[in-house]
């Protein structure tokens, strides 16, 4: 072999990884070629000893002789076989970079064989398998599955005419292995005494572990079987195994294959299955060896080691990919190559294969390929071919029911809602975690938010009086009026004030000069300074008494001076409040004493008891009802998402949707299971904000309740976008937090809508929480019922919410297929 040769080499080596009976095989004996030429010299192969047929083997061929016959590709062809795929083409990524997997690929699978796709690891067998099984959808070409194009009605496809083991194992860890098969049996619509009968057949066929043991104990090897029997529970038409046989010791892989090729006797099961064992498809009745996104050939087993000259399949297929390597990318072609030094049979029967050459490329019997070949001159039969051929029966048209065209069907409800009860209850960490956190997020929030700020540090520089304590003594009792000449002669009126002051405030700090007081504030020692003229009382008694004669010095003196620090707005806000009010008190009760009308000393605006509301409004009262609606929502929305993206990940969901499962019926157990949770965490919210920590509630109970469920149940449908429109968890985070902060910002809940940026006020509207806040305040606030427009429009916003995200996530899981 020379140096370029040397590099062909090289470039097989991508089959390295390719095993045979868990072994690299990259020793295979390869036919020494000329890369120059392109060509490839079968000397070596010629040389090979016979094949020899063992009896099984034998057995094999004597029944695909009776069972397959060659026959046209017409449409009522290929409906007859259980799988036919046509001119398939299937890429990812997008048009501009596309990642094409299948390429043109036509495939017949006839009813009662095993199929054995085999392909390198990223050849496209998964993608193939998952459009078989209607949870892909092709780019172009077209896909026939007992007789009926999947997906559509009446097709039985997905449903419980295909049994799907999918790549990864699929199961719930929860569950055990008992509970997962009366899982799938349920969904299969088995009853219960034939599902429990066929656990104990499987369990003993596949010598699974106790059922009673839990998935997610197992190990890799019993997990794989336990999905395998997931797959055959209900012994369906077309049993799709992808890798069933990984992990799998070579004593119960036999028993598996000999399982296979039991139940495919009788020509009523038809079996597909993925392998990298590719040994052990020696049992199967056709093999597909697919590369480059189409098959290489499309052959019974015995027949491809014959044809190409092989030592066994491995070899096959290591000659096939070197010759594709060598740019031959039509079948044809790579087996002229080979079939040049290759004797052939002779052709009793060459009518035969006396096809339309416009049917050709589709041409389907069992094994189409070779007359596809045979027709561009190269004169390659099987013996199979040469058997007489007999017309199919006719095809049973699938039964269209009532209930095939019912949305919801009672079994797979039966299955979903048990299921979905039994992992949330097995987990009890996240059950306790679910209900436990809106209990939290209530105690903290009534706890931490709305509450008066207390023991503010105020400054208070007196220069009234001479005292080290900023609380200096005055006399509580005595009126400064004298009572027969009504002249006033107040003196010490900071002392009351900074009395009245302390019962609102009670830190107060004492300072000697107003420089040191402002240089503390400064470094943060206190929020306000407060300072006093040393003739404050005296200044303060001419400016109300004798306004005439006061100057603006009388004004200055008679001042309380403040000094604010202004950084936070709401500290800002009471603490002026209070140094108000607390003016206000001293005066009123100087008047008290005085025997003077305690009104005359108020600010003349007088606030009478509220419409609506405490005398004293307060935040947490304000904030509350949309605290209330988020933490119902958010948490709905992180309960749904998890559970549906934890399902999805783990392939549940799929697994789920071929056995026939709708998106519809997936949504509607998890609401009916979820509403319970959220049922009581909306009760424990609003037991804990309105019983315990005394929150307002003037409203309509059962109405609030209501709301407050119906706003959890529009956060569940938007847990269901998210967990539609996300493929990781990564995501769905994002999409979550990116969606609750806006909500949390624009909803009214923690500002008023009025205090927005016009655009924003419209946002704000259309957003799910603001009108259900705002009727939700109202009902508790002003206790008004249903019959008001602000109450009504929450309950009909809310109700829009829930069928925009329920009709969207629908239509996700329907169409957003790869
Ligand atoms: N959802 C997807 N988006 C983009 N590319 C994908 C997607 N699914 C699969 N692929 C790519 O398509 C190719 C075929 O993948 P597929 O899983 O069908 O291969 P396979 O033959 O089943 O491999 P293996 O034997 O390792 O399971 C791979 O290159 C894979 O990376």
């Amino acid at each position: 072999m020379n140096g370029k040769g040397k590099q062909e080499i090289g470039s097989i080596n991508e089959w390295e990884s390719w095993e045979g009976n868990g072994e690299f095989k990259c020793m295979v004996k390869m036919p020494a070629y000329d890369n120059e030429g392109a060509t490839i010299s079968m000397e070596d192969v010629r040389a090979e000893p016979p094949i020899t047929i063992s009896t099984i083997e034998q057995e094999l061929m004597a029944r695909r002789k009776l069972q397959f016959k060659t026959q046209k590709s017409t449409v009522a062809s290929r409906k007859q076989q259980a799988v036919c795929v046509r001119r398939a083409h299937k890429r990812y990524g997008t048009a501009k970079n596309p990642n094409v997997i299948l390429d043109g690929l036509n495939m017949t699978v006839p009813k009662g064989a095993i199929y054995g796709l085999l392909g390198a690891s990223g050849c496209g067998k998964t993608t193939l398998l998952s459009c078989i099984v209607g949870r892909r959808r092709l780019n172009s070409g077209e896909i026939w599955v007992l007789g009926g194009k999947p997906g559509s009605p009446g097709s039985g496809v997905p449903g419980p005419r295909i049994g799907y083991m999918p790549q990864e194992i699929a199961l719930f860890g929860e569950f055990s292995i008992r509970e997962t098969l009366i899982y799938f049996g349920w969904i299969a619509n088995m009853p219960t005494k034939d599902v429990e009968d066929r656990i104990d057949f499987l369990i003993t066929l596949l010598q699974l572990p106790n059922p009673t043991r839990q998935v997610k104990n197992l190990s890799g090897g019993q997990q794989r079987r336990t999905s395998l029997a997931a797959a055959l529970i209900h012994d369906p038409e077309l049993l799709i195994l992808d890798e069933p046989t990984v992990g799998v010791d070579p004593v119960l892989r036999q028993s598996i294959w000999d399982h296979l090729v039991d139940i495919t006797k009788g020509g009523k099961t038809t079996v597909i299955i993925t392998t990298h064992y590719i040994d052990e498809t020696k049992q199967a009745d056709i093999i597909g060896l697919m590369r480059g996104g189409r098959f290489l050939a499309e052959e019974s087993p015995t027949e491809l080691i014959r044809r190409y000259q092989g030592e066994s399949l491995e070899d096959v297929f290591l000659k096939l990919s070197v010759l594709q390597n060598l740019g031959k990318r039509r079948r044809s072609s790579i087996l002229a190559d080979v079939v040049e030094r290759v004797e052939l049979p002779a052709i009793p029967n060459p009518s035969a294969i006396d096809l339309e050459e416009a049917e050709i490329g589709e041409i389907s019997g069992e094994f189409g390929d070779n007359v596809s070949m045979s027709s561009k001159g190269r004169v390659v039969v099987t013996p199979e071919l040469i058997a007489p051929i007999e017309a199919m029966p006719p095809e049973e048209k699938p039964k269209r029911s009532m209930e095939t065209y019912m949305p919801m069907k009672w079994h797979h409800m039966k299955a979903l809602i048990w299921k979905n009860f039994l992992s949330l209850f097995r987990n009890f960490g996240a059950l306790a975690f679910l209900l436990g956190l809106p209990v939290s997020q209530m105690i903290f929030f009534c706890l931490a938010i709305g509450h008066y700020p207390e023991g503010l540090p105020i400054a208070v520089v007196n220069y009234e009086v001479n005292s080290t304590e900023p609380l200096c003594s005055y006399d509580k009792d005595y009126c400064p009026q004298d009572p027969n000449t009504y002249e006033w002669n107040l003196t010490r009126f900071s002392c009351r004030y900074l009395d009245f002051l302390s019962k609102r405030q009670n830190n107060l700090i004492h300072y000697d000069d107003k420089a040191v007081a402002m240089e503390e504030a400064a470094k943060g020692m206190s929020r306000t300074v407060l300072v006093f003229a040393a003739n404050f009382s005296e200044s303060l008694q001419k400016r109300i008494t004798d306004p005439r004669h006061s100057n603006i010095w009388t004004v200055r003196t008679s001042d309380i001076e403040a000094h604010m620090d202004e950084t936070d707005k709401q500290v800002e806000w009471m603490l002026s409040r209070d140094l108000q009010l607390a003016f206000m008190e001293a005066a009123e009760h100087l008047a008290t004493i005085c025997e003077l009308p305690t009104r005359i000393m108020s600010i003349p605006v007088h606030f009478n008891k509220p419409i609506y509301g405490l005398d004293v409004p307060n935040f947490t009262d304000f904030a509350g009802p949309g605290v209330i609606l988020t933490i119902v929502f958010f948490l709905a929305v992180a309960l749904t998402s998890g559970s549906m993206l934890a399902e999805r990940n783990e392939g549940i969901l799929e697994r789920s949707l071929v056995s026939g499962i709708t998106g519809t019926e997936i949504l509607f157990s998890h609401v009916i299971v979820q509403m319970l949770i959220m049922i009581l965490q909306s009760v424990m919210v609003l037991i804990l904000g309105f019983l315990v920590f005394g929150l307002t509630m003037k409203g309509p109970v059962g109405w609030v309740t209501f709301l407050t469920v119906i706003t959890g149940l529009c956060g569940m449908t938007f847990g269901f976008v998210v967990s539609c429109l996300c493929d990781t968890d990564r995501t769905a985070t994002y999409l979550a937090l990116g969606s609750f902060l806006p909500m949390v910002l624009l909803c009214g809940i923690i500002w008023p809508i009025e205090g927005m940026h016009m655009v924003l006020q419209w946002v704000s509207y259309v957003l799910p929480l603001t009108l259900s806040t705002e009727s939700l305040r109202s009902m508790l606030q002003r206790g008004w019922d249903i019959a008001r427009p602000s109450v009504y429009s929450g309950f009909i916003s809310t109700t829009v919410w829930i069928a925009i995200y329920l009709t969207t996530s629908i239509l996700l899981l329907k169409f957003k297929k790869g």
